[in-house]
């Protein structure tokens, strides 16, 4: 007894071979902070108060397109590398990071890091979220989600003077995502608080407010989400539903029997993560579309003139030609994408060279279009929002083939956004109901000043007042 079971010398020996591992360590060569070979608690900080998009940018300004911003973690922002790394078969595989989200121990397209068996579940997935099918099979049902919302902003606009768009895209893109992936929708936008946990939760208290690579919490979002994932049974019994075609998955068992692989728990677990990752993202990016469009009287005002000349009976194929909205999308994604923070990757086992510089395999390097987008390089005076770079030819200001090459707000390569046809979808609807019927009676609120709108960052953003209120214009 009394003999301690910790040798010093063994204590001292350990900590040298630790010493001299950090200080042998290839990624030492990686310009960044002198604490970053050290510890990762003050990337960890910023992630949890909701400032990694910030935090990183300033280094980046600080230490170039290559930063060591934590013991394996470096942070990349040049356009070469960014396509080295999320190029088709480049290698570089989701990182480990993405399984905290996975539920029920299953893992679905959105963090399956295998590149045989995400391209299998990506292969049975395409056609339901193809534009075609979307339009063909989805469109109306999405049209009726819009106007409701529109109604239902234009009425709360003129009983109480005010209205909460995030409160209005948030209830309108939860029912649309619900509908798509259960067959049923949650109807928030009928009873707006009946479900209002559901509401609160994703849009106050939301998965995309969460911090990244902490599993409890991750996890601790599905999991008070049982209630969630309960429902995605329904998305099975819909599926299977005499007739079909009541949800996306309608004609994928058929697809699946060609040979993919897909049971009843993947489809509830696709079901539930896909909700989760196509409501938020839609309802932010559409908010942050109305509150930089109306901060912006002559954008705002061109977009108002285009969207009215449209005849009533316009389909979405009819808004794709529209070139000034097309224009305000895609400036408005690069600005305020909803999910513009680190999309985290494996350097392959055999290394790989970035930027002149040899990083080991296994390495974690993160690229964030918030600062590809704005790379002054790429995107002349970035923070500058212009519409007209996207349709203007020759002008200093014009989009260059790099800066489309870098333009990023769905991901890129074989990881690329599988939801994007339909955030086109709502996004264009939505934003040209909003111009047609609600823009022209309102203005910004008093409370939607820079801080409200100022980006938080869980994830996804997310504005830090939780709320963008417009006002009857007197
Ligand atoms: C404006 C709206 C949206 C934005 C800005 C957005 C953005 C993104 C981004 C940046 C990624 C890449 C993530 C990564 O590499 O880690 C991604 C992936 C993904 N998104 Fe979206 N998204 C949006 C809407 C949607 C919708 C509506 C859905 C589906 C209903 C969806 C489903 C997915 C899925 C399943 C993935 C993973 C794809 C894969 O790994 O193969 N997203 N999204």
């Amino acid at each position: 007894m009394g003999k301690s079971t910790l040798d010093p010398r063994g204590t001292q020996y350990c900590s040298d071979q630790t010493v001299i591992k950090r200080l042998r360590n290839p990624l030492r060569k990686v310009p960044g902070p002198w604490y970053a070979g050290w510890t990762n608690l003050p990337l960890k900080l910023a992630v949890i108060s909701g400032r990694r998009i910030h935090h990183v940018h300033a280094l980046h300004r600080k230490y170039g397109p290559l930063v060591r911003i934590a013991p394996n973690e470096i942070a990349v922002n040049d356009l070469k590398s960014f396509k080295q790394i999320h190029g088709i078969s480049s290698g570089f595989c989701k990182d480990k990071w993405y399984a905290s989200s996975v539920i029920l121990d299953r893992e679905g397209v959105f963090n399956m890091v295998d590149t045989k068996a995400h391209a299998s579940r990506r292969r049975l997935l395409a056609r339901p979220f193809s534009k075609t099918y979307l339009r063909e099979h989805w469109e109306g049902e999405v049209r009726v989600k819009v106007s409701f919302a529109i109604s239902a902003m234009s009425n709360e606009l003129h009983s109480r003077g005010t209205t909460d768009v995030l409160k209005w895209w948030t209830l309108m893109a939860s029912d649309i995502s619900s509908q798509l992936m259960f067959g049923d929708s949650f109807h928030t936008l009928e009873h707006e608080y009946s479900k209002g946990k559901w509401y609160r939760k994703r849009a106050l208290n939301s998965w995309g407010r969460l911090p990244p690579s902490s599993h409890p919490s991750f996890q601790g979002a599905f999991g008070n989400d049982m209630w969630l994932l309960d429902y995605g049974k329904a998305a099975v019994r819909n599926m299977k539903a005499a007739g079909g075609g009541k949800n996306v998955f309608a004609n994928i068992m058929a697809e699946a029997e060609k040979g993919e692989s897909i049971d009843d728990l993947d489809i509830q677990v696709e079901a539930t993560n896909l909700i989760v990752a196509g409501t938020d993202t839609t309802a932010i990016t559409l908010t942050y579309l109305v509150w930089a469009v109306m901060s912006h009287t002559q954008v705002r005002r061109q977009l108002e003139e285009e969207v009215r000349a449209l005849s009533e009976d316009y389909k979405d194929v009819d808004l794709e030609r529209l070139p000034y909205l097309n224009a305000v999308l895609d400036e408005t994604l690069r600005l305020y994408g909803a999910a513009p923070g680190a999309l985290p990757r494996a350097v392959p086992p055999s290394g790989a060279t970035l930027n002149d510089c040899f990083l080991p395999g296994g390495t974690t390097v993160t690229t964030q279009s918030y600062s590809l987008h704005r790379d002054p390089n790429l995107f002349p005076s970035p923070e500058i929002l212009m519409p007209e770079r996207w349709t203007s030819k020759d002008q200093p200001y014009s989009i260059s083939e790099n800066g489309r090459a870098a333009y990023s707000p769905f991901g890129a390569g074989s990881r690329t956004c599988l939801g994007i046809h339909l955030a086109y979808l709502e996004l264009r609807l939505a934003a040209v109901e909003f111009f047609r019927n609600v823009s022209h009676e309102a203005v910004l609120a008093p409370s939607a000043t820079d801080a409200c709108m100022e980006q938080e960052n869980f994830f996804l953003i997310a504005p830090a007042g939780h709320k963008c209120e417009i006002a009857l214009k007197q």
